[in-house]
């Protein structure tokens, strides 16, 4: 008889993506997903699938501009996770200028704005692979240099 744990979700090939957590304030720069696209209208982060050569910062950077239209420098990979849907997500910690002038991408993107973790982690609409990064940051698994895990983080998660 095979073990009957439940499975953790293992990556598709060539599925695979990067997101960028960038802070200001104790916030998240956080995007609405448009109608046009896989998750319509999914609360996230920016980021984007990673094409065929490419390296996860290299694919970041270019997802950043594409989609805010301003240039990003990748700093420190926090975390990795699988998607339920089998992507492979790489989550980095990165830097904008502080006067950086967001400009979206209509066709990818229908709002950014800076959003708590609380406020991300209760959003309805949250991505749910995003989910699970906010909840393994709250339990530790991995730290965000520049934010701490707030102290009532079990309160606010439960
Ligand atoms: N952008 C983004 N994608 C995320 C996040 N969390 C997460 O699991 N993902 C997943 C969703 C998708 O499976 C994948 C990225 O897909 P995407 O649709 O944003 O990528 P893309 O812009 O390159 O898409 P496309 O051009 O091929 O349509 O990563 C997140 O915070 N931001």
């Amino acid at each position: 008889m095979p073990p009957t744990t439940p499975a953790s979700p293992q990556p598709s090939p060539g599925k695979r993506a990067v997101v960028g957590v960038i802070l200001w304030q104790n916030q998240f720069l956080t995007i609405r997903r448009s109608q046009t696209v896989a998750a319509p209208g999914k609360i996230c982060f920016p980021g984007g699938k990673i094409q065929a050569g490419e390296s996860e910062e290299v694919a970041l950077v270019r997802e950043i501009e594409e989609e805010l239209g301003i240039s990003a420098t990748v700093s420190h990979r926090l975390y990795e996770n699988v998607t339920g849907w089998g992507t492979q997500v790489a989550w980095w910690l990165t830097h904008i200028e502080e006067d950086a002038q967001v400009q979206i991408n209509e066709e990818e993107v229908a709002q950014w704005c800076w959003m708590t973790p609380h406020t991300m982690l209760r959003h309805p609409d949250l991505l749910s692979s995003n989910r699970d990064f906010l909840e393994s940051w709250g339990r530790s698994t991995f730290a965000i240099p520049g934010i701490a895990v707030p102290d009532n983080w079990d309160e606010i998660a439960g």
